[in-house]
């Protein structure tokens, strides 16, 4: 079977949900690609959707909590074997600062150290490195 190579990436936002230190992600659901993995909130680009918008539609849908996206973090290319993205991670809270993720998401709060231990999507690792730097900058006293 010939594949074609697609022209461009597929645009993806993904949302750093953070509060209080801790980040919201949640494992890849069965039957995704990556399954098992770790992840935070997020998805491809509707036709016609910035990759603010479409990470502020993921991060509501995907854990049931009104988002507010703030700063781009980050925008990088990869290629998995199963496609070729381009990711567009961004800074966010939650309109309402003591709102939880509706429970069967499987979306919870972890802390940077133990975001350290758990296996993401290759992509992520940048992210992860300076997400582990600012915590260790917050958390040393000299
Ligand atoms: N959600 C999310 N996706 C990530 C992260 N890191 C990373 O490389 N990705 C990649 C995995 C996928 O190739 C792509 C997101 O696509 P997806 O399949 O989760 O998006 P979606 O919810 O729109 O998917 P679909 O099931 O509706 O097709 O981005 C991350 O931290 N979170």
């Amino acid at each position: 079977m010939i594949r074609e190579e697609p022209e461009k990436p597929i645009v993806v936002g993904i949302g750093l949900m953070a509060r209080d230190g801790r980040y919201l992600i949640r494992q890849r659901p069965p039957g995704s690609a990556m399954a098992g993995v770790w992840e935070f909130p997020g998805g491809k680009c509707e036709p016609g959707e910035t990759p603010e918008q479409a990470t502020v539609r993921e991060c509501h849908e995907e854990t049931g909590l009104a988002t507010i996206a703030g700063r781009l973090r980050r925008r990088l290319v990869h290629r998995y074997p199963h496609a070729w993205v381009e990711l567009f991670y961004f800074d966010c809270t939650t309109a309402d600062p003591a709102a939880e993720p509706r429970p069967e998401t499987g979306f919870r709060w972890v802390e940077v150290q133990e975001l350290l231990t758990l296996t993401f999507p290759g992509a992520n690792e940048p992210i992860l490195e300076e997400l582990s730097n600012e915590a260790g900058r917050t958390t040393d006293p000299t």
